[in-house]
């Protein structure tokens, strides 16, 4: 995979562009709060003959911090799509991913053809339990609060089966930067798309995982029912990354969508 980097704005992203079947509609990743676009690997691999755009929102991975809120989330990833001269593209977000991608189709629906929305809502948590995460990170740092997020990530399943991946999710959470984790978390905190998110007229599937504690199963259910004509697949033994513990229903799911659109 090579590297690659744009400034369309105030900030570099980075992101990977890979070139699909002529004609084929464009699938965009956008991924979660302490991930980088990694994790959807899985997915993508299974996805032959699809153009990907998978990037890193500012703040996580490879691309810069800078200020931070949903809205500005989804002006990066229209941004970025501008510059690469994609658009009418199905767009799959998890977690925070999934609000940037509610909000990307309410500014830019020109960019939008369907959604895939992962183990996301509307509104994820309250004020109070954002702000206590904020001021843990500052004070405690992130690798002294990997563990329990981990919990949260991967249901008991994976944690049995899988330390060596567990130790490299770990990872990669614990080298995100306090600046970016926590400007995302005041992003996901003062945010509630509920108004814009009940007037979203593109195909939208919305997926959950059994053992989600943080996007709980109704959490999931609660989106698919704000949006017309969405549907609700929900993953059994799988967390809160269901693009890691079950890729190939996500692959499935995206697959199905896009013959949908066709
Ligand atoms: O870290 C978590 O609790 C999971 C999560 C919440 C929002 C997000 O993007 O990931």
């Amino acid at each position: 995979m090579t590297l690659a980097f744009a400034k369309p704005r105030d900030v570099t992203l980075h992101y990977h562009l890979r070139a699909g079947a002529p004609g084929a509609r464009p699938v965009v990743f956008l991924n979660s709060l302490g991930t980088d676009f990694r994790i959807w690997e899985g997915v993508v691999d299974r996805l032959a003959d699809m153009p990907v755009l998978m990037m890193d929102k500012r703040g996580h991975g490879l691309s810069d911090a800078g200020e931070t809120s949903i809205a500005t989330l989804a002006r990066d990833a229209a941004d970025l799509m501008d510059h690469l001269g994609l658009s009418d593209a199905l767009i799959c977000g998890v977690s925070v991913g999934g609000m940037i991608a509610q909000a990307l189709v309410a500014a830019r629906p020109d960019l939008v053809a369907g959604l895939v929305l992962c183990n996301t809502g509307a509104k994820i948590g309250d004020a109070e339990g954002w702000n206590t995460r904020i001021e843990n990170v500052q004070t405690t740092g992130l690798d002294a609060m990997a563990e329990a997020i981990l919990e949260r990530w991967f249901s008991p399943t994976f944690h049995a089966d899988k330390p060596a991946d567990l130790a490299g999710y770990r990872n990669m959470l614990a080298r995100t930067t306090t600046a970016g984790y926590t400007a995302t978390c005041a992003a996901i905190r003062d945010a509630d798309l509920s108004e814009s998110t009940r007037k979203i007229a593109v195909p939208t599937l919305c997926i959950g995982g059994t053992e989600d504690p943080t996007t709980t199963p109704e959490l999931v259910a609660a989106l698919a029912d704000l949006i017309p004509g969405a549907t609700l697949t929900m993953i059994d033994d799988v967390g809160h990354l269901p693009c890691i513990e079950a890729p190939e229903v996500v692959a499935d799911e995206i697959a199905a969508l896009l013959k949908a659109l066709e």
